[in-house]
């Protein structure tokens, strides 16, 4: 069935998008491998390029930082864990999700205030991602002209700017509502889950379709007026942000006398997932993460040794392991007490790394002086060339997302993700 639509979007497309098709074709065969079958090239999904403007450039464009965001002062944890448990795309309850979901949040709101009351107040998320958008979309005008202006926003799942303020932005700076105006969603995870980035992706898709009605292909918008998006999904082994990682592990390594430095291990450490999501659902963030990481070592020459462990598992359901805390604790008890701790998943400080990487696991560790945690990304410049050049090769490539976006989970049973999909895929949307 999404291949028989599939087929009719793609011939009004082509029949809208003349001018352009020569080039979008053109990059449509750079995005695939080369080897790819002709029916898969027909079904790549090609967004139209927005009509250029006075000044010569396609713009403005919107470059739509996605993630998960964090309470910016403890008065906003309790809401921050309402709509986090309430997410049924993160924890499914399914028909008890309303019931479950408030007793959960409240239950655990005290605990969770105290950790951030502990780490300064809030979770400094927010500055962050509005630092990296902003500094990202200046370059972004220097090697995009014909994209620029680009105007940064942010839309977090569970905190403010939630995804309607930002929607509802947009329309005040003039996209959407008749005007068109293309927007980039860009996943700020830079490995996929579904229940992290499809999690984001698919409640914008909601206030899309709330806001902007019905059309269900992201190509149309041109046509209609309403925004035009796009999507940058994963990036887990792009080398500037492999690069920015790798430069952040030598800086902690030059911290330890130069005849023990080679003996460091180097423990990456991700936010884990419950077996549940691993096992039945089939998600693709543990292979991710586990590309970023090997991509790190190979950048570093393979100079230290290495393990992958998992961080922050909550409630009592078996989570994928082994546990950061305590491959920490058996590494020193087996008399390697040399270790860096490197949060892999996530590009800016948060709750896990300044509270549960720094005050429980180093604090509680007994060795302090010898085990470290690298900087997280936050303003590291690498990082946000990173950004940029993500983008820029994002926009150029005039793609709707990537490939492996169109394709579900095996265990997949939700309508969300399947409405989502076909939303923001297109064309690409399988299965
Ligand atoms: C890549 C990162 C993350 C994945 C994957 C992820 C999955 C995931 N998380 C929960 C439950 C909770 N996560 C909480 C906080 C939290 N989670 C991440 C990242 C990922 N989560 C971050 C960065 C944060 C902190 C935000 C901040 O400080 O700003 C919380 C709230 C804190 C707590 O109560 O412990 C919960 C709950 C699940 C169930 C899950 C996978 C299905
Ligand atoms: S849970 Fe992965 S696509 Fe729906
Ligand atoms: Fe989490």
């Amino acid at each position: 069935m999404a291949l028989h639509n599939a087929a009719g979007r793609l011939s009004r497309h082509v029949v809208r998008s003349s001018a352009s098709a020569v080039r979008s074709t053109a990059s449509q065969t750079l995005w695939l491998p080369s080897n790819a079958p002709q029916k898969l090239r027909s079904m790549a999904t090609v967004v139209p390029p927005v009509t250029q403007n006075s000044a010569g450039s396609k713009g403005p464009t919107a470059m739509v930082f996605l993630n998960m965001g964090g309470p910016s002062t403890t008065g906003e944890v309790k809401d921050f864990l309402s709509r986090l448990f309430a997410d049924g795309d993160l924890i499914p309850f399914g028909r008890l999700q309303s019931y479950i979901g408030p007793i959960i949040a409240n239950r655990r709101t005290p605990k969770i205030e105290k950790q951030y009351a502990e780490i300064g107040g809030g979770s400094p998320i927010r500055k962050w991602s509005e630092y990296q958008s902003a500094e990202m979309c200046k370059i972004l005008d220097e090697i995009s002209p014909e994209t620029a202006p680009h105007k940064p926003y942010v839309a977090f799942r569970y905190a403010d700017p939630l995804t309607e303020e930002m929607y509802n932005k947009l329309f005040e700076d003039g996209f959407g509502q008749g005007r068109g105006g293309r927007a980039v969603a860009f996943t700020q995870y830079p490995q996929y889950s579904c229940s992290t980035t499809g999690s984001s992706l698919n409640e914008l898709w909601k206030w899309r379709h709330r806001l902007e009605g019905k059309t269900n292909d992201p190509t149309q918008g041109n046509q209609d007026g309403s925004i035009t998006w796009s999507v940058i999904d994963r990036w887990p082994a792009h080398p500037g942000l492999v690069k920015a990682f790798a430069k952040n592990i030598e800086d902690k390594l030059a911290e330890y006398p130069e005849e023990r430095r080679k003996d460091v291990v180097l423990l990456y450490s991700a936010h884990s997932l419950p077996m549940t999501v691993v096992n039945r659902a089939g998600d693709p963030y543990p292979a991710e993460v586990a590309a970023t990481v090997y991509a790190v070592n190979q950048r570093l020459g393979f100079s230290n040794q290495y393990r992958l462990c998992w961080q922050s598992q909550v409630g009592p359901q078996p989570w994928l392991g082994p546990q950061t805390q305590t491959s920490v604790e058996e590494y020193i008890a087996k008399g390697q007490k040399d270790l860096i701790l490197i949060p892999i998943a996530f590009t800016s400080d948060h709750i896990e790394t300044l509270y549960e990487l720094d005050k429980e696991v180093i604090g509680e560790s007994g060795h302090a002086d010898t085990v470290k945690r690298v900087e997280s990304l936050n303003g590291s410049p690498i990082f946000i060339r990173a950004l940029a050049d993500i983008a820029k090769a994002h926009l150029s490539e005039n793609q709707a997302c990537s490939m492996q976006m169109g394709l579900r989970c095996p265990g997949c049973k939700s309508d969300r993700c399947l409405e989502s999909k076909r939303f923001f895929a297109g064309q690409q949307a399988r299965l």
